[in-house]
């Protein structure tokens, strides 16, 4: 998991070196009218695609809808509205992200597309096209760098569809790829920083009641990969939270000896003093109040803060906010002695079956 995290920057760098080969590859023959884009995808990959929502919404001038895949299949209708389908599956063998798939072509004929680390399975078997998110197959189970590649390329695919469609022009697109440069040439120092900054505050990381994330706009796709990871490798109770919804409810389940983060982006001034006020109340009740900034203003005083600097664009903040989020997942992990190549739960995926076959992670 470590060596992956340290592979993102190079990684994220091959993707935006290949732009635009392999989305256009995906985005071959796609209808550029197409406005209500569907997004299929569970665990990691519906985090990855809540990541890169906005960003996407936003470039495209698109309304990009994401449902996890099985109830999907069970009990939602197609919106016949849907003029895009996005299947995004790491593996490319989650059953149910492949089901539901196919469950949109039985009811309309829509263009469908695989977002994958594995152009050779069964979900782009099932798509029109694949948009290969140039990674390989992820070894580790707990995936890192895959998220990170998956959001980087939902990204990508609406930049090159905004261009092609004619929503910006080529001057637009060109400082977008600038930008991306700039943010992906920054997480080798984010990876530095965040190492620094959990030797500095590990004593108080290691042992809460429950850990939680508050995120708000793109970064609640980053809280809710926050939840996946620590429950998948910290294996403590962990919660990712919207930062309205954090409101209604869970608040009520706090304890002195929790741990809790704050994701910090550019934002109106509402939506900061928001953050603000429910960060400065908790900080009355739990004393590990961690911050996780990526935003204008340098953080100081009792919210121990990570400044990462700021990303001006908040809608590509998700790309560096997952990073220290994977490292504290996986330095805490190794701190508490648990061995992740040590295998649990190994006859599970051919019980329950949501895989096409049982994925041989290291
Ligand atoms: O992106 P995929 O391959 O569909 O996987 C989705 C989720 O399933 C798992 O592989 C576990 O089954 C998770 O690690 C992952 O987040």
């Amino acid at each position: 998991m470590y060596t992956y995290i340290n592979q993102e920057h190079s990684a994220l760098t091959k993707i935006l070196d290949n732009y635009p080969t392999q989305v256009d590859a995906a985005l071959k023959d796609i209808k550029l009218d197409a406005q209500n884009w569907l997004v299929l995808a569970t665990g990691s990959s519906i985090n990855a695609s809540r990541s890169a929502k906005l960003y996407m919404e936003n470039i495209a001038n698109i309304h990009v809808q994401i449902e996890e895949p099985f109830n999907y299949t069970m009990y939602e209708s197609v919106s016949r509205n849907t003029d895009l389908v996005l299947g995004v599956s790491q593996s490319g063998q989650s059953t149910a992200t492949i089901d539901a798939i196919e469950k949109v072509s039985r009811q309309r004929s829509v263009n469908r597309i695989a977002v994958t680390s594995r152009p050779d399975t069964e979900l782009p078997a099932a798509c029109d096209t694949t948009l290969d998110i140039l990674t390989g197959k992820e070894r580790v189970g707990y995936v890192t760098m895959g998220f990170n590649a998956t959001v980087l390329s939902l990204m990508l695919l609406a930049l090159r569809f905004a261009k092609q469609s004619g929503t910006i022009d080529s001057t637009q697109e060109k400082a977008e790829l600038n930008e991306f440069a700039n943010v992906i040439g920054r997480i080798p120092d984010v990876i530095k920083n965040s190492e620094e900054f959990y030797a500095q505050h590990k004593q108080n990381m290691l042992t809460p009641r429950q850990y939680t994330a508050i995120g708000y706009g793109a970064t609640v796709g980053t809280a809710m990969e926050f939840q996946t990871k620590f429950v998948e490798v910290v294996r403590y109770p962990a919660g990712g939270h919207d930062l309205e919804a954090f409101m209604h409810g869970p608040y009520l389940g706090i304890h002195k000896d929790d741990v809790q983060f704050y994701l910090v982006t550019n934002a109106q001034q509402v939506v900061l003093e928001k953050m603000a006020a429910l960060r400065n109340y908790e900080a009355n009740y739990i004393d590990n109040i961690f911050t996780i900034n990526l935003g204008r203003n340098q953080d100081t005083g009792r919210h121990n803060s990570l400044n990462l600097g700021a990303v001006d664009d908040p809608f590509k903040a998700p790309i560096l906010a997952v990073t220290p989020i994977q490292l504290f997942a996986w330095l805490i992990t190794n701190d508490h002695g648990v061995d992740l190549g040590h295998q649990i739960f190994t006859d599970f995926s051919e019980v329950v079956h949501n895989k096409t076959t049982v994925q041989d992670y290291v």
